[in-house]
């Protein structure tokens, strides 16, 4: 009977642990509609993929593309899921689709990452609200908006340069920082104006808090995970609120951009300590990723005598020498950079590919599907996330062929049409689709018309070209490891340019096709002055079927 009673325990614990393990298993892994993603189960359980990434960070999705080599698949995480889409032309056909959304982390991303107040929050839930918001943003970084947004920068980048005497090298202790430092005080006081509160003391905050900005989105025990970016998010508030305070974004001095979102969230009610939490966001998607990618670029030139005279020659014939007061003034023609600059700008973007990998986030709206070139169909099921890793795609072989690990500035210049073709959906540094990044021109003349004017203008004597270790968690750039390598360099006049004041050229309004505050009539008219087809997330792929210039292609 004894026996009797232990064999019924035994059976009954045994169905027991069978029903929690079906449970278990039910619940941590998801059932799949045949036509969904395949499955790509973590090795540990659960949270296996989550603790991947954390871990791994950028470097987790090359991995799992090299073990397991699939287009697409659904990693499962916790109880949910998650897609991850590898092949370009996958990615290609989810940019397309409008159930693709951004949409929704607009405000997730922003509540943990920005500290949002209930006002804010309520405020920029308004679906109109952030419609006009991203739209200014969109029309300000255009046209007139857009050349006095350039002028501002690269004059405040070139003051550095102005300062280096003849004779007597500059001294820089730390490249990356120099770089890192330079641009965020051109970038941000070209966007706020003269009483720009982003001052010496103040820029390393903005970096501070951009090391942890992607773990405080995900908003779980921010001060345990993130304590120091808080610290940093506040002193940065601290600095603002006095300047909305103060009203100096509605300085005529004041960027367009900057201006008119003031203007904008002042007529929600959104007052001056809000203003300084909200307009966080501005200042730091416009230097984030600008400085490092300036970074790259420098180091990658000047590391390289062939292609340092290729640009030196490019950008000596758009700038224009005239005799001033007893000095020469060398004066750079930003407006040709993209156009007459082929080589410059080949070195540009195979930077991007190589160093700058912003991991693309969207949710599925409702079901969907989406098609590979080969007609190959895809279920994605409403309310699950989905990613798509540029670590992949910018080094993938269908796209750039059997050396994409080598910086190779000329697969850009001698682009065929089937590799251009190729491309798509594969080069990725400014996101695409509707969300592209609308930064991109200004980010491009700071980058470009200042590496070009070092090369033409400086040497750079001792700078190195270091290593790079992946993103931080969430971002995009890969930063620098110098190991034993000297961080610094010294900077000093070239020879025949030792007494040149340099400076960049200003157009008028009517020049830019009159596209400012107040002269650009409605919204859908500015669209219309994009580059043809930018609106569908198309990407800069050099092609060379129309010249060595660049185009922003389907
Ligand atoms: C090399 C420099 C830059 C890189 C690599 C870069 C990259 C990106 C990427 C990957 C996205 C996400 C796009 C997507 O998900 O499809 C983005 C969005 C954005 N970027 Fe940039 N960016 C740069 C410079 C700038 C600058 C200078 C500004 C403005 C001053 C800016 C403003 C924005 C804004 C406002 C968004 C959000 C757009 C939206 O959600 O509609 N970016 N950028």
């Amino acid at each position: 009977m004894l026996l009797d009673n232990a064999s019924v325990l035994i059976a009954g614990l045994a169905i027991a642990l069978t029903v929690l393990l079906a449970v278990f298993k039910r619940w941590a892994i998801p059932t799949l509609d045949p036509l969904e993603p395949p499955l790509l189960k973590p090795r540990v359980p659960v949270i296996g993929h989550i603790i991947s990434m954390i871990r791994e960070r950028a470097g987790f999705y090359p991995r799992l593309f090299k073990e397991a080599h699939m287009p697409i698949c659904t990693l499962p995480m916790l109880n949910g899921k998650l897609y991850v889409i590898n092949s370009p032309s996958l990615i290609q056909s989810a940019l397309r689709n409008n159930d693709v959304s951004f949409d929704p982390f607009l405000i997730e991303f922003s509540k943990g990452m920005f500290g949002l107040t209930p006002t804010l929050l309520e405020a920029i839930s308004q679906d109109s609200l952030m419609k006009e918001l991203l739209e200014t943003i969109s029309s300000t970084l255009m046209g007139e908006s857009l050349h006095k947004l350039n002028v501002v920068a690269l004059t405040s980048l070139i003051q550095h340069l102005n300062a280096v005497q003849a004779g007597t090298p500059f001294i820089v202790a730390d490249s990356f920082l120099w770089i890192r430092d330079i641009v965020t005080e051109a970038t941000t006081r070209a966007l706020f104006g003269e009483m720009n509160p982003f001052t010496a003391e103040h820029i390393p905050h903005l970096w501070t808090f951009d090391k942890s900005a992607a773990l405080l989105a995900i908003d779980i025990a921010p001060s345990l995970i993130a304590g120091s970016s808080i610290a940093a998010r506040k002193k940065l508030n601290d600095i603002l609120s006095p300047y909305y305070e103060a009203k100096y974004d509605q300085r005529p001095d004041t960027s367009d951009l900057m201006r008119r979102r003031g203007r904008i969230l002042r007529r929600e009610g959104i007052g001056a300590k809000d203003l300084g939490i909200q307009e966080l966001l501005i200042p730091w998607v416009g230097t984030t990723n600008t400085a490092p990618t300036l970074f790259w670029l420098l180091s990658q030139i000047f590391s390289r005598p062939d292609y340092l005279l290729r640009v030196r020659d490019e950008v000596a014939a758009i700038t224009s020498i005239e005799d001033g007061l007893g000095k020469r003034i060398a004066e750079l023609d930003s407006s040709l950079l993209e156009k007459q600059c082929p080589v410059l700008n080949a070195c540009y973007h195979e930077s991007l590919r190589v160093y700058v990998h912003s991991v693309g986030n969207r949710r599925i709206m409702k079901d969907t599907r989406i098609q590979d070139s080969d007609g190959r169909e895809y279920l994605l099921k409403k309310g699950t996330n989905v990613q798509w890793p540029p670590m992949v795609t910018h080094f993938i072989d269908s796209a750039w062929g059997e050396d994409p690990a080598i910086f190779n500035p000329e697969r850009f210049l001698n682009a065929t049409v089937q590799d251009v073709k190729n491309r798509r959906g594969a080069f990725l540094p400014f996101g695409g689709g509707k969300h592209l990044c609308p930064g991109r021109k200004f980010a491009v003349t700071e980058i470009v018309g200042f590496v070009g004017l070092l090369a033409l203008g400086f040497e750079a004597e001792g700078l190195s070209l270091p290593e790079s270790t992946d993103p931080i968690f969430g971002g995009a750039p890969r930063q620098p490891l110098w190991k034993n390598q000297d961080p610094g360099f010294q900077l000093r006049r070239r020879p025949g340019w030792e007494d040149v004041v340099w400076s960049t050229k200003i157009f008028s309004a009517s020049e830019y096709g009159g596209v400012s505050e107040g002269l650009g009539g409605p919204p859908e008219n500015r669209k219309a002055i994009r580059t043809p087809g930018e609106d569908s997330g198309l990407m800069p792929i050099c092609s060379s079927t129309d010249g060595p210039h660049f185009t922003w292609e389907l």
